[in-house]
């Protein structure tokens, strides 16, 4: 038990219950009750069809495992929100249909077209800030004292609106990229996972570098891990791996040649999207990119496996299970709960963090993790290298979402020229005009 003294128990939001990560977060929440102990977990999501799928699946789970626990799933926005004390988002806005597009689009221009990144990624920023803002408001209004925790991507451009939006909320963004690469760093060091390391990581959200990982016994691990990635990447292999897809295998597998070009730094594996665009796109298919793969094998699996509980009526043999996405947002939770000062990463204000970045940049870096949310980390100065690289991309989302707040064409039409990943202006405005038509529904008129 974190507290036996105390007899708490949480009431816990999902916002966006019908995403393909519900049930891994669901799995974890409840196998871990002696450390977060829940009295309500709600789902919440704005497609009544799709949560149904996931939530007639934990309606069962809950049943078996934990009856205590009170479960309902609504698309009513006052239902949901009220009685929460954490709120777990992960909304797709636009769903898979607009993701698919935000990859296409810019392939058939010879450009990266990628969920987070370049093009791909501010299309899906301008549709996520008002789906976020929305999640925040609702929060604000029927539970005040809440904590949000956000995976809604791109997480960069939502957390830079919402320091401008909403500087006073209780939304913390997070990634599970950087804990995924540090469970990789555990396993290629012979560690149980990535509470073994203690490390030093600055950069922006899918654009970060670690400067020091070590034991708990302060030695330095950094040696042993550049060998390893310079020759492997962070890909394990084995049992490790089996599960892994090709395109992720590819993902970690690059990362060898993304740390060669600053081996005083080990990197995130996004960085290969602006270190090597040309060789990405050479590996990409315009016709199946990854929201078919995804389509093809995660969601297919979670809706399955869904199907599969509600036909028999039991979860007792579920394939479901916890994952670094579903730890981590679990983990932070705990950590603000009990007060822990755990130290983990959160996309945050800069505010001096790096010491030479704009103070008002979104930054990702180290936070001790308590009762007042996270508490930012000083990791020094960026290297000349690192911030160059930061200043140009932290300045490519502060005009995705000026264009945002603006409805202003140029202000976007910059965003996508200043990309590192976009060749020239002429290109940029190519796809940003197909984008303009293929996110009607969802962008600001721009003008
Ligand atoms: N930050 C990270 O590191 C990280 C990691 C994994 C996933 N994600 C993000 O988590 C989200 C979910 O991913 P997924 O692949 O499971 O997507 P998904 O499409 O399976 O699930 C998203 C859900 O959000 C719902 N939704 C969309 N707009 C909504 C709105 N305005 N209000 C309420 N619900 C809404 C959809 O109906 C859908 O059920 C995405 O934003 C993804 O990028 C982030
Ligand atoms: O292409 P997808 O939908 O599979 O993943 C996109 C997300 O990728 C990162 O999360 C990864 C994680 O890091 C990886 O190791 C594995 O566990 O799967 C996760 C999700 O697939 C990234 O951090 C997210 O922001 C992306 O949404
Ligand atoms: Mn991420």
């Amino acid at each position: 038990m974190v507290n036996a003294k105390d007899d708490r128990k949480f009431s816990v939001l999902i916002a966006g219950g019908g995403s393909t990560y519900t049930p891994g977060i669901v799995l974890t929440l409840l196998n871990g009750l002696d450390k977060f102990p829940l009295r309500k977990l709600k789902f919440y999501d704005n497609d009544a069809e799709r949560q149904k799928k996931i939530a007639d699946a934990t309606a069962i789970l809950v049943k078996e495992r934990a009856p205590e626990i009170e479960f309902e799933a609504t698309t009513d926005p006052e239902e949901a929100f009220t009685d929460v004390d954490f709120v777990m988002a992960q909304i797709r806005v636009g769903k898979y249909a607009m993701r698919s597009l935000d990859e296409k689009i810019p392939l058939k221009h010879g450009v990266v077209g990628q969920e987070t990144t370049g093009p791909g990624g501010i299309a899906y920023g301008l549709r996520s800030i008002p789906g976020v803002v929305q999640l925040v408001d609702y929060m604000e209004k029927y539970s005040p004292n809440a904590w949000m925790l956000n995976y809604s991507n791109p997480a960069a451009i939502v957390a830079e609106a919402t320091r401008r939006l909403r500087p006073n909320s209780k939304i913390i963004n997070i990634c599970d990229m950087p804990i995924d690469i540090m469970d990789r760093m555990a396993a290629i060091l012979g560690k149980k996972d990535r509470n073994d390391l203690v490390f030093r990581y600055y950069g922006l959200n899918h654009f970060g570098w670690w400067t020091d990982v070590r034991d708990k016994q302060g030695n330095d691990l950094m040696p042993q891990l550049k060998e390893y990635v310079s020759k492997n990447g962070y890909w394990v292999g084995g049992d490790y791996d089996k599960n892994t897809e090709a395109s992720w295998e590819s993902t970690f597998k690059k990362a060898a040649d993304v740390y060669k070009l600053d081996p005083t730094t080990l990197p995130n594996t996004y960085l290969k999207y602006y270190m090597y665009p040309s060789w990405v796109v050479k590996h990409s298919d315009p016709n199946y990119t990854r929201t078919d793969e995804v389509e093809a094998h995660r969601q297919k699996m979670v809706f399955g496996e869904c199907a599969r509980i509600v036909e028999n009526n039991t979860a007792k043999d579920t394939e479901f299970k916890p994952d670094e996405h579903s730890t981590y947002i679990v983990d932070l939770c705990t950590a603000i709960a009990y007060n822990t000062h755990q130290r983990m990463l959160a996309i945050i204000p800069n505010e001096g963090a790096i010491s030479n970045i704009d103070p008002t940049a979104t930054v990702e870096v180290p936070c001790l993790f308590g009762a007042n949310g996270p508490e930012r980390l000083s990791m020094g100065k960026a290297a000349t290298f690192q911030k160059g690289m930061i200043t140009e991309q932290n300045s490519v989302e502060k005009l995705a979402v000026d264009a945002w707040e603006q409805h202003s064409y140029t202000k976007l039409w910059q965003a996508f020229s200043l990309c590192k990943i976009v060749p020239d202006a002429g290109v940029a405005k190519d796809i940003l005009d197909e984008m303009i038509v293929a996110n009607k529904e969802y962008w600001p008129e721009l003008k």
